[in-house]
């Protein structure tokens, strides 16, 4: 019995959600591509959880259905007053208030399809609420509420800011939702499976998931991709620096995928509002760096960027905190979380494999005085 370290390459269920095949990624068969000109991250959401592009109507009643959904239960907004917040990293406060959330929805462990519906609206409809309460409250301020006349992007720069967002900082955080939003069977929705798949609720299995996605090899290498860069300082310093850190063996975040090779389709979107964000705002050296390095880690080791590479510099120039970035990744990726929890359940069965043993055997048991 041989194990793959990692699980690399190995199959381990059907799914019609989204696929990567050469490169390419497409939801529900539709290009990534086509959907980053062209779609709203709603459509997208009901693209994922229906297997099909929404009607007008149908578009319409799903972002009612999300705008009526989005107030927290002011138990949890308390909770988050009530820790110190400085010292909080956001996603443990996102990973505890969605957990949280599971004790003040009477239907929880309800499992039957209607119901596991309605919990997948009120979660990806609560998600951006928490983190941007989170972001206020931590200032010293009150949280924004909710404005049901405002689409998901807008809204959640709305309650972030407090203030109506420019139409291309909405655009430029609608593209980033619609591109986070499903990526087969990546660590996070792997683990969100997993533990549906014991027949445990919805809840617990976003709370999982947002506990895999913190991690710096997943969706917490944004973050870090902010902070090398800031390290850096100057595009000049660029490739010393990360010559540097690769004589030191370290992992250069934004670079490198389990399955893509020649390169992730997501990133050139990316890329091109990280060029124009920068450039509006006067911070192309964040670009410019970021580039730099992009061309010395392919041509040196032939690694290619990857969807959190040019997010970061994007989501800099938005203005937006830096350990915000993995809590917006969240905020788009339960999408997909969600639509992979419902699939599970329509085909389930437990997911249990096996661990080769390599470590001792026969050994005689000895009293605890004896040893
Ligand atoms: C949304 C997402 O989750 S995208 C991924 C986000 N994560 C990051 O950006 C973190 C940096 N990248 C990495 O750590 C990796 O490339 C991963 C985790 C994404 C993929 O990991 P794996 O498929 O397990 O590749 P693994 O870590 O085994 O690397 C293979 C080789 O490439 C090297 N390598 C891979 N990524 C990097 C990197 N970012 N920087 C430097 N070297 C790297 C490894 O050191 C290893 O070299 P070796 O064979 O000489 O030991
Ligand atoms: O698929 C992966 O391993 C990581 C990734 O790019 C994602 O989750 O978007």
């Amino acid at each position: 019995m041989a194990g793959t370290k990692g699980l690399e390459g190995i199959v381990a269920t059907e799914s019609s959600i989204s696929s990567i095949i050469d490169d390419q990624l497409t939801y529900v068969g539709y290009s990534i591509d086509d959907l980053a000109e062209n779609s709203s991250f709603e459509e997208v959401i009901f693209l994922l959880w229906n297997k099909r592009l929404p009607k007008q109507d149908e578009l319409e009643s799903l972002k009612k259905e999300i705008a009526q959904e989005m107030e927290l239960p002011k138990a949890v907004i308390d909770h988050l007053k009530s820790y110190d917040l400085k010292t909080v990293h956001p996603m443990a406060a996102l990973r505890t208030a969605v957990s949280m959330l599971g004790l003040y929805d009477e239907e929880s462990d309800v499992m039957e399809e209607a119901a596991n519906h309605r919990k997948a609206v009120r979660l990806q409809a609560k998600m951006p609420t928490i983190v941007t309460a989170f972001a206020r409250i931590r200032q010293g301020e009150e949280p924004v509420a909710p404005r049901k006349d405002l689409g998901f992007a807008e809204n959640f720069l709305y309650m972030l800011n407090g203030k109506e967002a420019e139409s291309i900082e909405v655009e430029a955080i609608n593209k980033a939702l619609v591109l986070h939003a499903d990526h087969e069977l990546n660590a996070s929705t792997f683990t969100s499976r997993v533990c549906v798949a014991t027949l445990s609720d919805i809840y617990s299995g976003i709370t999982s998931a947002i506990g895999a996605l913190k991690g710096p090899l997943h969706g917490g290498a944004n973050e870090r991709v902010m902070k090398m860069l800031t390290e850096i300082g100057e595009p000049d310093k660029a490739v010393d620096i990360i010559k540097e850190k690769l004589a030191n063996k370290e992992k250069i975040m934004g670079m490198g995928h389990r399955v893509y090779r020649k390169g992730d389709p997501r990133a050139k979107h990316l890329k091109k509002m990280s060029a124009h964000l920068t450039e509006l705002t006067g911070q192309s050296k964040w670009y410019d760096m970021s580039v730099k390095i992009e061309e010395y880690m392919k041509e040196e080791k032939g690694l290619p960027a990857n969807v959190d590479f040019y997010s970061a510099s994007v989501y800099h120039s938005l203005g937006i905190d830096h350990d915000l970035f993995t809590p917006i990744f969240a905020v788009s990726r339960v999408s997909g979380w969600l639509a992979h929890i419902l699939e599970q359940y329509e085909n389930n069965r437990l997911i249990r494999p096996r661990a080769e043993y390599v470590g001792p055997t026969g050994q005689q048991y000895e009293p605890i005085e004896k040893r």
